[in-house]
């Protein structure tokens, strides 16, 4: 028997708009009291008296226009959070926790070009997935969407076409770690042979323009002196000018847009020197940036809480938030490579709200849950196919896990504790391509078949990640 979202249902312009699971699991559109003129744009059929339409790529696509809420917005400065969604099926309970919590922005289509790949989704496909688990739940206050971690034009480009209006930007693979550390002595060569004439400037330039500076923050005078510029130079100018690139490239679409630019997938942590050299050159060269992710101290890896000093890190987030509010303001952006509930209060604190989170992962790896409740075999494959493709699934990312300590032997009632170890969990965490590629129908079965299940994890889960951002 076919049965209707209660929540889905709204109105707009007269017309009533809600979701229906059919028999076979899939979804539909439902349509009533619409003008002609409006179901014109909609692929479907007249049942008695609604109008019924496959919720398909191109019914998303026709929904968007028919409700603008759903057509991704920028949210400015306006606190916000992006949930990812690998799956494509983790949307409804990601609305229900944005629902409770209140006062945070979603930006639930955020996926970066590394995980489109390693998922074989589009663009198209992530927008599509997020819009139809929106609207299932009747989230009618905005949403985003986030082309995360981007490195080439082409993806730019896909993104733009498909509907995203959050472009992060991301040059990390530029940056020059070993500058960090290197001797004055390499550091002044390295950043002499560094080209910055698409910033219209020079080495020497830079360091006439800051070398000596003082930027007066409310905690004290940051002084930027001459090897601390120099060494900011030879760090993060490759990436400087490759960012500027990919930037000029979506100033150039001519799409609505909001920039981001990440550099938080590195090995050494952000100086503040660094921050301030990139984000006024980037000012410079006339960009504006509504959100900057450093590379923050201590271990961000995936899946697991927050490694490192915490006071460190909650002083090392004030430093960064002080120099946002003066150069900018700017967000500051937190990728939290999921689960660091930790540390959001002190970040929230720290930027004043003036703050993104994102977290991606999250949502599969917990989506293994409901999966080993309902078929632990299932759970016990997925960990072997992860640990047989682990080595080239680590790649470029921060993982600590040590494969030898995943017990092989758990009882079905015990196999959840799997994605709960930091072990097994970090091994399953980036396990995710080469998992779906073998086991995605049988993964997304279950959970369309414990939706509600699925909802009511997430749900809870994001409530945990996004309260501190919100109003209660
Ligand atoms: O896994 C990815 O490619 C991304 O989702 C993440 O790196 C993301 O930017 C993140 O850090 C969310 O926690």
């Amino acid at each position: 028997m076919s049965t209707d979202y209660a929540a889905s249902r709204v109105s707009h312009e007269g017309a009533d708009y809600w979701l229906r699971r059919n028999d076979d699991g899939t979804k539909s559109l439902v349509i009533a009291h619409a003008p002609q003129a409006v179901l014109d744009g909609f692929s479907g059929q007249a049942e008695g008296d609604v109008f019924v339409a496959p919720a398909d790529a191109d019914n998303a696509l026709a929904l968007r226009k028919a409700l603008p809420w759903l057509t991704p917005r920028r949210w400015g400065l306006e606190t916000s959070a992006g949930t990812g969604d690998r799956l494509g099926l983790a949307t409804p309970g990601h609305a229900q926790a944005f629902k409770d919590v209140g006062g945070v922005n979603p930006v639930f289509a955020q996926q970066s070009t590394r995980e489109m790949g390693r998922t074989h989704r589009t663009p198209r496909n992530v927008l599509d997935d997020a819009t139809w688990g929106a609207f299932q739940e009747g989230w009618t206050d905005g949403v985003g969407a986030d082309a995360d971690h981007q490195k080439t034009e082409e993806s730019l480009s896909e993104c733009a076409e498909a509907g995203f209006v959050f472009f992060t930007i991301d040059p990390g693979d530029g940056m020059d770690m070993a500058a960090h550390d290197d001797d004055e002595a390499t550091v002044r060569e390295k950043a002499a042979r560094i080209d910055l004439s698409s910033l219209d400037t020079s080495t020497d330039d830079v360091v006439s323009r800051y070398a000596g500076q003082t930027i007066e923050l409310e905690s004290g005078p940051l002084v930027l002196d001459e090897e601390s510029v120099l060494r900011a130079v030879a760090k993060a100018g490759p990436a400087l000018v490759r960012g500027l690139e990919l930037i000029k490239h979506v100033e150039g679409l001519g799409v609505e847009h909001e920039l981001e630019f990440a550099i938080d997938e590195t090995d050494k942590p952000t100086t503040l020197v660094e921050h301030v050299v990139v984000v006024k050159e980037l000012q410079r060269a006339g960009v504006e940036l509504i959100s900057f992710a450093p590379r923050w101290v201590g271990q961000f890896e995936k899946g697991v809480e927050y490694i490192g000093d915490r006071a460190a890190l909650a002083k090392n987030f004030s430093d960064h938030a002080e120099i946002a509010r003066v150069l900018g303001p700017y967000k500051l952006s937190l990728h939290s490579g999921s689960d660091k509930f930790s540390i959001y209060p002190s970040f929230v604190e720290a930027t004043r709200g003036v703050a993104h989170l994102k977290t991606a992962g999250t949502s599969w790896i917990e989506a293994l849950r409901i999966v080993a409740a309902h078929d632990p075999q299932l759970l016990r494959d997925i960990l072997a196919l992860s640990l047989d493709s682990f080595e080239e699934n680590r790649h470029s990312y921060h993982l600590s896990c040590d494969t030898s300590r995943i017990p092989s032997d758990l009882p079905d009632d015990r196999v959840g504790e799997l994605v709960t170890e930091l072990d097994s969990r970090q091994v399953m965490h980036v396990g995710y391509g080469a998992v779906l590629d073998e086991y995605g129908t049988r993964i997304k079965d279950i959970l369309t078949t414990h939706e509600d299940e699925y909802a009511a994890l997430m749900k809870e889960h994001f409530i945990a990640h996004i309260a501190p951002f919100g109003k209660r």
